[in-house]
């Protein structure tokens, strides 16, 4: 396609989007921004600096107050790790942002991370991933370590409003990062964004808002994103203060360490643990040009189950790298039907799609669990002392806030069911 033909298709588009606000499943992008990748894959940034998301596992010490504090950063560490990958990836494999393919309901995604270390003392690190919902979108995923007892679980959904100079997308959901071994859980709520560049014709992605990591030994991190210019002139910086609880969190000079830098590129810390190992050598905290992601390993497309992303859009994706927009529609639309078929048969047998590996969970009525005598759910417990709401909300709402007090916002979350993946006979890793 011409240059000038694309400018005008991009101005069509944008025009579009200037009255948009919902779901962006609906919206129709030209061939240009879309990518071959579903976004059902984006779960894999999770987990692509597997030692770092284990490091917490082999910190250990006297002092239980200190290794706390340690594994909070060692935590916080993992999860400034995991910025590049989610927000970065497209812009540096397919020059901008991209609109992910739309997954369909029961699409999913499955591989591993091979340990690469000498004394083999990461073990396998799995991921499963799957589309728990069509309307609205929504992924859930799980991050597995037998070896390490460690589960890190959550799921997203994104809804978007168009503003006079950027997409602005909001974030669902949360995660949760749990070592078993440690017996210590990690509530982790998601950064709010917004696509720059969309006039300049090469979107990009700025994090902005806050966002929390909260610790079952109390420690709280409160993670700030701002773009070019707040903290520094630099893109992509953050600033993390790590309090010893929420209550101390009012003050910002009662950080115990704070974290800056550019999530994309170099960041550094002040105060903190005492020992240097948990900080990163010559004052670097974290450089994430110099810990190269490494690669989730995915069977080759002809092993793979027919819900698993990559067979079921490979026609698609060839399509998209083709830039063939007649080819991508024509395929696209035979999946959609082949969908819209399945979603009327189940309506004529009154059945409906048995999600795969998750369940969803009414966090409603805590007193109920309380009273039945399971555990309670990890959300309840660390969003309490966070004092975040647990409802569907905004991911990193406050308790209180005016869409926390809505009575209409329910509380249903999704969760991973480690006993329907045991009992997986179907899809293999
Ligand atoms: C290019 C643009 C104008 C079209 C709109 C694309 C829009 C749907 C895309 C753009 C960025 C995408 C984010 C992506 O940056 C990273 C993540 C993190 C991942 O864990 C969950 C998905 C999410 C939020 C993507 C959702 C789809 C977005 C907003």
């Amino acid at each position: 396609m011409s240059s000038v033909a694309s400018a005008s298709t991009w101005t069509t588009f944008i025009k579009s989007i200037a009255s948009y606000n919902g779901d962006l499943s609906s919206l129709t992008a030209p061939p240009f921004i879309v990518s071959p990748v579903s976004q059902v894959e984006y779960s894999q940034y999770w987990a692509e600096h597997t030692d770092l998301l284990l490091a917490p596992n082999f910190i250990t010490g006297e002092d239980e107050d200190e290794v706390a504090l340690e594994r909070m950063v060692a935590v916080v560490k993992w999860f400034i790790s995991t910025l590049r990958s989610q927000y970065c990836t497209r812009n540096e494999t397919m020059g901008g942002e991209k609109k992910p393919l739309n997954p369909f309901l029961g699409e999913i995604f499955v591989g591993k991370w091979v340990d690469e270390s000498e004394d083999k003392r990461l073990g396998e690190t799995v991921l499963v991933s799957e589309q728990v919902s069509h309307h609205p979108p929504v992924t859930g995923y799980a991050v597995i370590n037998d070896q390490n007892k460690t589960l890190l679980q959550g799921y997203n959904k994104v809804t978007a409003y168009m503003s006079s100079t950027a997409l602005n997308v909001k974030q669902f959901g949360h995660a949760i990062l749990d070592f078993q071994k440690l017996e210590e859980q990690y509530l982790i709520t998601l950064p709010q964004l917004h696509i720059e560049g969309i006039f300049a014709f090469s979107p990009f992605v700025e994090l902005d808002g806050k966002s929390y990591i909260q610790s079952s030994t109390g420690y709280l991190a409160v993670i700030e994103y701002s773009g070019r210019g707040y903290f520094s002139g630099k893109k992509n910086s953050f600033k993390a203060r790590i309090f010893r609880d929420k209550a101390s969190s009012g003050d910002k000079e009662n950080a115990i360490c704070t974290i800056s830098g550019q999530w994309s590129g170099v960041s550094g810390i002040s105060g903190g643990p005492k020992r240097p190992s948990v900080k990163g050598g010559d004052d670097i905290f974290f450089d994430a040009h110099s810990t190269e992601p490494q690669h989730l390993v995915v069977k080759p497309i002809q092993e793979q189950h027919h819900l698993e992303s990559r067979r079921a859009w490979q026609s698609v994706a060839a399509a998209v790298k083709e830039g063939n927009y007649d080819l991508i529609v024509q395929e696209k639309s035979k999946l959609e039907n082949e969908q819209r078929a399945l979603r009327r048969a189940e309506a004529d047998s009154g059945t409906e799609w048995d999600v795969r590996w998750f369940d969803i969970v009414d966090l409603e009525d805590t007193a109920d669990l309380v009273a039945s005598g399971k555990p309670q759910d990890p959300l309840v417990s660390l969003a309490q002392v966070a004092s975040l709401s647990t409802k569907n909300v905004t991911s990193g709402t406050a308790k209180g806030d005016k869409d926390d007090l809505k009575t209409e916002v329910g509380s249903k979350h999704w969760r991973f069911n480690t006993e329907k993946f045991a009992a997986e006979t179907e899809v293999k890793v």
